[in-house]
């Protein structure tokens, strides 16, 4: 069997393309423009690359983006003032700290000063608690991505197994309560599960979110099953030769071996090009959706859990 490619590039497009049109009407029904305010603190290269696409595809979908960058020495203090400045905005329908924030800033403390209706990462723990017990949250990104797509691959996932691999606040356990509430049996592997092969063979849909490099051979695959590769690896590619300044160049991968994979499954999401763009095309979703709540209007729908 050769797997369906599940492309997220083509999706993630599709779904900025609503995204657009619901910001269309907004902005003509309404007189509304949704905002979206992301705020870097340090100079980590791939924080700055993630930063600047949201606001290019903020800014291409018709909202307003507001970049706050601050220095790597910022004290807490000083960051936590400028979220309570955002909280208060009235044009600012979504705040996002991009992670991760160095290492003498206190994440939880400062993701939990955002307000939980204006936290379009779903990271704070209201929103974490609100999804947890079903009720209507913000949810997080990544996450949301994969529901999106296992949803247009198979409709309903009712009675579907599902196991989930790795326990992140961030990705793996928020898959798990979306999985759950569109009716699948769950289980959420991690380092310590007993048998880990046997357990993904169980599974209809693998959700593979560890953060290490092609963990998950083809013979771990159940055939047909449907394989989101969650994780953005990446790894040393000599085949590709060495840069001007002699070092190896490198390749992204993801945590499942994707041709062994796509050999066995029935639909597979590839890194990159999978789960990644889907973030981004989420994270202006809930956005959009964080101000329709905002204004009592009716939430876009199919863009949200
Ligand atoms: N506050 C947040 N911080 C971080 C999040 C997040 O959701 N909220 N997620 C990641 C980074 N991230 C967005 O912020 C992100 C990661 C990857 C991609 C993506 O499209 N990746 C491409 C490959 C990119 C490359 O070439 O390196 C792909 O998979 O095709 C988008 C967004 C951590 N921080």
């Amino acid at each position: 069997m050769t797997a369906k490619i599940i492309d997220g590039k083509a999706f993630a497009a599709t779904v900025r393309g609503e995204v657009a049109e619901h910001v269309a009407r907004l902005k003509e029904e309404h007189g509304l423009t949704p905002g979206l305010a992301v705020v870097l603190v340090g100079e980590d290269p791939a924080s700055q690359v993630y930063v600047r696409s949201k606001g290019k595809m903020t800014a291409e979908v018709g909202m307003n983006s507001y970049e706050h960058r601050l220095d790597a020495d910022t004290a807490e203090a000083e960051l936590l003032a400028l979220i309570k400045r955002l909280n208060a905005d009235r044009d600012v329908h979504g705040i996002l700290v991009q992670l991760p924030l160095p290492k003498h800033l206190d994440e939880d403390l400062v993701i939990n000063a955002i307000d939980p209706e204006k936290d379009v990462d779903g990271f704070h723990i209201s929103n974490v608690g609100l999804l947890g017990t079903g009720q209507k949250s913000m949810v997080p990104c990544t996450p949301l991505g994969c529901l999106m797509m296992l949803r247009d691959h198979h409709g309903s996932l009712s009675g579907m197994d599902a196991v989930v691999i790795g326990r992140s606040n961030i990705v793996g356990k928020p898959m798990a309560q979306l999985l759950l509430g569109d009716s699948c049996t769950v289980t959420i592997a991690h380092s310590r599960t007993k048998d880990l092969p046997q357990v993904v063979r169980r599974a209809d849909i693998v959700v593979a979110a560890v953060g290490r490099p092609e963990m998950v051979p083809g013979d771990w695959i159940k055939p047909g099953a449907t394989v989101i590769d969650v994780g953005i690896n990446r790894i040393g590619a000599p085949e590709k030769g060495t840069n001007e300044d002699g070092s190896v160049k490198t390749r992204l991968v993801g945590d499942c071996h994707f041709e062994s994979c796509a050999a066995v499954a029935g639909a597979i999401t590839p890194v990159p090009g999978g789960v990644g763009p889907m973030t981004i095309a989420c994270l202006l979703a809930n956005t959009v959706t964080a101000c329709c709540r905002a204004n009592g209007l009716p939430e876009p729908e199919g863009l949200t859990a």
